[in-house]
């Protein structure tokens, strides 16, 4: 797994050959120990490279072992026999240098490297640090603060931007290993890895603890960091293998690099109809049309052209139109900006006109949730545009079959739901329908991963996979409310798991206006109604009594929470509000009781989990890893807790099971507490691990 060739007469080039990225696998590492004494001993040898396969060097430790017994030579005992070595060691860096490979090149004594090379130390995103030796060589190499900033952000940098912080030695636009073995020709022995620069930045340990919303790699990465400014080397080795140790059989761990995997396993799409990722061809696709330039069409418009793609943007307002044009220039001036690129507006054409989208090849409609509209704009994309062309709405929960069905070509109908702001979020749920044709769902597919989105196929079905799982949570916590809770106490609760914000606080951000409107669509809202059962079920009229009152969130000053001024984010409890829900309780006839935060917790995620069960069972998402991407990258649930279904499994599928009947005896008129069959089906098979959910549900069952 590891080749010795000498070149140029005196240089050993060590080459590690494990594809797809050379991972450190116990074969390759035994490999490099073998290649590395073989080169060292041999006398014709003067010096060494190191490079990897097929130009990629190292994607780091094989991130598959982790989870059994690891087996094979550990790395920090090679790496320090490289860095103790008596001839020069280069690393030649291409493709990437990630994890325990930019650790084997900090090792080395020198390092060239490929100027569009990613290099970085990305442990901390899975649950880890840099424990061969990393905490210690990089912030001895370029100083403390700078470190400390790769090592807790796991942050990826280019080749150059390695050799302005110091990192690499030399970069190259040119063949990287007859750089590396050049270089390595032309120094005599020596090595510079003690660059010492170790002063400490203050308060970082508070801010890392602030922004790592309860993961503990962050913390013990800063840990790590500190005592190679403390610390002399192998001391702060001892330091960094101990933190290692807390850190490697933790369920964080386990959580992110289950994420890591799902990550990639739901760019490998299958639909109940047979169509996969693997036998359906993208087409091609350059120019894309974005109908109705409201704040998602803006964020489409950016991300699109931010991709290199060819931007049609309709909008038929003339005003709007002036407004959009304006803010998209804003939007992609401070991205450009913030990622260091050059601008790309000059690729965006504007046009108030519909047939401004003739030509182009996929037509992404977000306009107003409406589905009149929606119906219409489709019927007329159907015969003004080419017969190939896709025609994809934005919706986050009307029916995209419905939407197909006023068109030609139902076939080439999916939904692409982004979310706001739509070039900055991560994700894309791509939505087909029954009749979408493959290559329409692999088009969207690839058409997300240029714009550099994670996307997820799914299902058609009333809020899709996001939003419709949504609905319970949020209705159990409005139900908590009722029953004596405050929104701060279910906040509180939601964001000590983890989330960036409590449903409340998140409820009054996007404006409470938006559940409104999608719960008069539905016939649910009765004005000036306190009924709590509507369409024989438990419902909540908390959230439209406070939109009847003009309470909409942050826009207005007031929601949920009370703000200094409309569009202020300091959200303050509100004595109104609370003298508001005693005198609801009184009414409706309520005793209010002290609920804690595990009934929360267990209310609301449960409910949760429960919908994405049932979701899985109707097929909407192929699997759970699926759902879990969805809710990482679209709704800020904590990475390091894996997911909502990976959570649940986590937690003991039995021990969800026996909470959800609890939690319904007490509430039979909730039937999002009922526990879903494939929930039962799963404890009763012996609650299997994640990764073999998919084989259960793809059982013959009955449903009786
Ligand atoms: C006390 C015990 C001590 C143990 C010491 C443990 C030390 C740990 C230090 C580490 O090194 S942890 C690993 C750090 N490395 C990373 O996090 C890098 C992860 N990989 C990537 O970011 C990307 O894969 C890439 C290298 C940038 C390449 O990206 P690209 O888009 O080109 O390809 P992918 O689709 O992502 O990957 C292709 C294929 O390879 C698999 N894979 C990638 N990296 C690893 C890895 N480090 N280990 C195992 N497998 C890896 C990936 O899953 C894909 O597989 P698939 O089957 O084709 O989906």
């Amino acid at each position: 797994m590891a080749a010795l060739t000498r070149v140029s007469g005196s240089v050993g080039l060590i080459s590690l050959l494990n594809p797809p990225v050379n991972a450190l696998s116990a074969a390759v590492r035994q490999g490099i120990v073998d290649t590395v004494r073989r080169a060292v001993s041999d006398p014709q040898v003067k010096s060494v490279v190191i490079c990897g396969q097929n130009g990629v060097f190292c994607g780091g430790a094989d991130i598959k072992e982790f989870g059994g017994h690891m087996s094979g030579p550990p790395l920090v005992p090679i790496f320090n026999t490289i860095e103790a070595a008596d001839k020069p060691v280069v690393a030649a860096i291409e493709g990437s240098a990630l994890g325990g490979g930019l650790e084997l090149a900090l090792a080395c004594h020198y390092r060239i490297t490929q100027s569009k090379a990613r290099l970085g130390l990305p442990e901390v995103s899975l649950g880890l640090l840099p424990a061969a030796g990393g905490t210690q060589r990089l912030p001895r190499l370029i100083g403390v603060p700078a470190a400390l900033d790769l090592i807790t952000t796991g942050r990826h940098l280019t080749g150059a931007e390695a050799l302005k912080l110091g990192i690499v030695d030399q970069v190259t636009d040119q063949n990287t290993v007859e750089a590396a073995v050049k270089f390595a020709l032309s120094i005599p022995s020596g090595c510079n890895i003690c660059r010492l620069h170790l002063s400490e930045r203050p308060g970082v340990m508070q801010r890392v603890k602030k922004s790592a919303h309860g993961a503990i790699a962050p913390v013990a990465c800063v840990q790590a960091v500190q005592a190679a400014a403390t610390l002399p080397f192998t001391q702060g080795m001892q330091r960094e293998q101990e933190l290692m140790a807390t850190l490697f059989g933790s369920g964080q761990a386990r959580a992110l690099q289950y994420c890591f995997f799902s990550q990639r396993v739901v760019s490998k799409w299958s639909s109940p109809s047979g169509s996969r990722w693997d036998t359906s061809k993208p087409k091609p696709v350059t120019k894309v049309g974005v109908i109705g330039l409201g704040t998602m069409g803006r964020g489409i418009t950016v991300a699109l052209a931010l991709a290199g793609l060819s931007v049609v943007a309709v909008e038929t307002q003339q005003q709007q139109m002036m407004a959009a044009q304006h803010a998209v220039s804003g939007m992609l001036e401070r991205t450009a900006r913030r990622r260091g690129v050059s601008l790309v507006g000059d690729q965006i054409r504007y046009s108030v006109e519909l047939e401004a989208v003739a030509d182009v090849e996929l037509v992404i409609e977000a306009v107003f949730e409406d589905m009149a509209l929606k119906e219409k704009l489709f019927k007329q994309l159907s015969t003004l545009c080419k017969a190939d062309t896709l025609l994809c709405s934005n919706t986050s929960s009307l029916d995209i079959d419905h939407l197909a069905s006023q068109t030609h070509s139902p076939q080439l109908v999916v939904g692409m739901h982004f979310f706001a702001p739509a070039h900055v979020m991560k994700l894309l749920e791509v939505v087909y329908g029954p009749r979408s044709a493959p290559q329409a769902v692999a088009t969207a597919m690839e058409l997300g991963k240029r714009m550099g989105k994670v996307s997820v196929a799914v299902g058609n079905c009333s809020g899709f996979v996001g939003n419709r799982m949504l609905m319970p949570y949020v209705e159990e916590a409005s139900f908590l409310v009722e029953e004596g809770a405050s929104p701060e106490i279910v906040d509180r609760a939601l964001e000590e798991f983890g989330f960036p914000m409590g449903v409340f606080r998140m409820s009054d951000l996007s404006g409470l206006d938006v559940g409104w409107k999608v719960r008069k669509a539905r016939g649910l809202v009765e004005p000036g109604q306190m009924s709590r059962v509507r369409q024989g079920r438990r419902y909540s009229p908390l959230g439209d009594l406070l939109c009847e009152q003009g309470r909409f969130g942050q826009k207005t000053g007031r929601g949920w929470y009370l703000y200094d001024s409309a569009g202020s984010r300091e959200a303050q409890p509100d004595p109104w509000l609370q003298s508001f829900l005693e005198e609801y309780r009184a009414r409706q006839g309520l005793v209010s009781r002290r609920i804690d935060s595990q009934e929360v917790l267990e209310r609301c995620l449960y409910a949760l989990i429960n919908e994405g069960f049932n979701i899985l069972q109707e097929g909407i998402a192929a699997g759970p890893e699926d759902i879990d991407m969805i809710y990482v990258f679209g709704y800020g649930f904590p990475r390091h807790r894996g997911g909502p279904m990976f959570y649940a499994s986590q937690v003991g599928l039995a021990q969800v099971l026996q909470r959800l009947e609890h939690y319904q005896q007490l509430h039979p008129d909730i039937p999002h507490l009922r526990p879903s069959s494939l929930l039962r089906r799963l404890v009763s098979s012996g609650s299997p691990r994640i990764q073999r959910w998919r084989e259960i549900i793809r059982m013959p069952h009955s449903s009786l």
